[in-house]
């Protein structure tokens, strides 16, 4: 359990805010996915609370509600942590409930590279007609000499699930881990505010450009990243 001792490990469960606190019609829901041992609780408190947490209880499935700004809009993001992969036991997890996932694997793992595929098999199933935003997080880059999986595979593998790649290191910052949950955040207001039919909720009025191009895009990750020493969240 936890090593004592330590001043870098967080002691205290993160607070939550309580779902009723949400900002009305503008939640982000996030479910994160990936094989054991992954970093997916480590990614998500990372983001959360800027710092790495170590060893820590057994992920149970938490759920981390947050209000955040993006692009000076005020967002509820609710984030499901997720215990396993087992496509079996997925059906017991809310991860229909969710706008966006992010896929993660260990860039030391393979195999947890090649569960995947499966799992977002999977997420297609349950959102048969949607665009459903997904992102591919490799962490733990900073476990360089023990890497299995090469930056292009986990390019290329992002680019036939229609999304983007990150690596990311949970243990040593926060640019990376941060960088990709806003980049899915952004990708959620966009389908949730845009057409796509599926996923358009009634009273969801977020500010979006009205042909959305790369430029604007850079422009506005840009300025996200330029921003993150002011930190996006409001923990
Ligand atoms: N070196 C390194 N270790 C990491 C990193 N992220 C997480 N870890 C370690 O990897 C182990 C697993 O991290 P978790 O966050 O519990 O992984 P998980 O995917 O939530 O695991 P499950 O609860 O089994 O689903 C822990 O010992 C973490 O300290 C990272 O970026 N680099």
């Amino acid at each position: 359990r936890l090593p004592s001792g330590s001043g870098n490990f967080l002691l205290v469960p993160i607070p939550e805010y309580p779902l009723l606190d949400c900002v009305p019609n503008k939640t982000v829901k996030i479910v994160v996915l990936g094989a054991s041992n992954v970093g997916k609780t480590a990614l998500i408190v990372r983001f959360l609370t800027k710092r790495f947490i170590g060893d820590y209880e057994a992920n149970t499935g938490a759920l981390y509600s947050r209000k955040v700004t993006l692009d000076g809009e005020e967002v509820s993001l609710q984030i499901q942590d997720t215990p396993c992969v087992a496509l079996q036991s997925l059906k017991s997890i809310s991860i229909y409930w969710a706008d966006g996932y992010v896929l993660v694997f260990s860039i030391t793992d393979n195999s947890s590279y090649r569960t995947i595929q499966p799992l977002y098999q999977h997420i297609r199933r349950i959102h048969p007609s949607g665009n459903i935003p997904v992102i591919l997080v490799g962490n733990k880059s900073d476990l360089l000499r023990a890497r299995q999986v090469p930056v292009d595979e986990g390019e290329t593998l992002a680019t036939s699930l229609g999304g983007v790649y990150f690596e990311a290191s949970a243990r040593e910052n926060h640019e990376g881990v941060h960088a990709a949950f806003i980049h899915l955040c952004q990708e959620v207001i966009r389908a949730l505010g845009g057409g796509n039919g599926e996923k358009r909720r009634g009273g969801l009025h977020l500010a979006r450009p009205k042909s959305p191009n790369m430029q604007e895009l850079k422009r506005r990750f840009r300025q996200v990243l330029s921003s993150k020493g002011k930190s996006a969240t409001t923990i």
